[in-house]
């Protein structure tokens, strides 16, 4: 199947200048498996992207946090996916559950932002999630397949996506997925892949965990058979974001 394990770091609205030169010194001096076996990615603010890019160890590369849906305009405030290509900044995070609650994006928007960006040649990190109380109600996976069906309508080659699900009670609360819970999920997905997409998108795709993962959860995580690696919010702007990209290792011997 060959699904390389993937490691992002969604620094979110963080960081002051020296405090990001800070950590990219920290994952630059880190010691970590080979980009054969992990693949990492860090998403820092817009703002810090070019001095990401030109201090960032060259075995890392760097995601925004969005894009504009579609060619850049008149969108006062918007970065559109022509410009990241510009600047070869090759991935983007979409969909995050930050943006889908609070800024009111739409599983047809964020669809239209996922087909967009990779028209224009970016990887996606397409996110997914139910919040609390849909968890509650029994409707989790309900709620999954309706956000990735609407990415698959408007998609058709998924070969530069990662879909992430993050459960939107375990992000940044400290109350992370158990293995079992995250595992159903991701097993429900990538059964949903295979009867509505297909059987070797199903087998190829790469689904990540995201929502308090730690240096100290992320191995037994990783031991899912389903889980691919991680989308890291808190924990990536901390040297133990170095020991979850480590974490890969326990597919290796698996
Ligand atoms: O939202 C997340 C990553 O995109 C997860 O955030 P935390 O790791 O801080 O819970």
């Amino acid at each position: 199947m060959g699904r390389k394990f993937f490691v992002g770091g969604n620094w979110k609205c963080n960081g002051t200048f020296d405090e990001v030169k800070k950590i990219v010194n920290i994952l630059n001096e880190g010691q970590v498996p080979s980009q054969d076996v992990v693949e990492v990615v860090v998403s820092p603010p817009y703002v810090f992207i070019p001095v990401v890019k030109s201090l960032l160890r060259p075995d890392f590369h760097v995601a925004a946090q969005n894009c504009w849906v579609k060619k850049g305009g008149a969108f006062t405030g918007e970065v559109s996916a022509e410009m990241l290509v510009n600047l070869e900044v090759p991935w983007v995070i979409l969909g995050h559950s930050e943006r889908r609650l609070i800024l009111g994006e739409s599983n047809e928007f964020v669809a239209d932002k996922v087909a967009y960006a990779l028209s224009q040649g970016l990887k996606v990190i397409a996110c997914v999630g139910e919040t609390l109380e849909q968890r509650e109600a029994g409707t989790t996976v309900e709620v999954v397949a309706a956000q990735t069906k609407a990415i698959a309508e408007k998609v058709k080659d998924w070969t530069n996506i990662v879909l992430a699900y993050e459960p939107v009670w375990a992000i940044g609360t400290g109350k992370v997925a158990s293995p079992a819970q995250a595992q159903e999920v991701h097993s429900e997905l990538r059964k949903w892949l295979q009867a509505n997409v297909s059987s070797e998108v199903a087998a190829s795709t790469r689904i990540i965990y995201g929502g308090s993962v730690n240096g100290a959860n992320s191995k037994e995580l990783a031991g899912q058979p389903d889980i691919d690696g991680f989308l890291v919010g808190g924990a990536s702007l901390k040297p133990e974001f170095i020991d979850i990209i480590k974490s890969a290792e326990v597919k290796k011997s698996a």
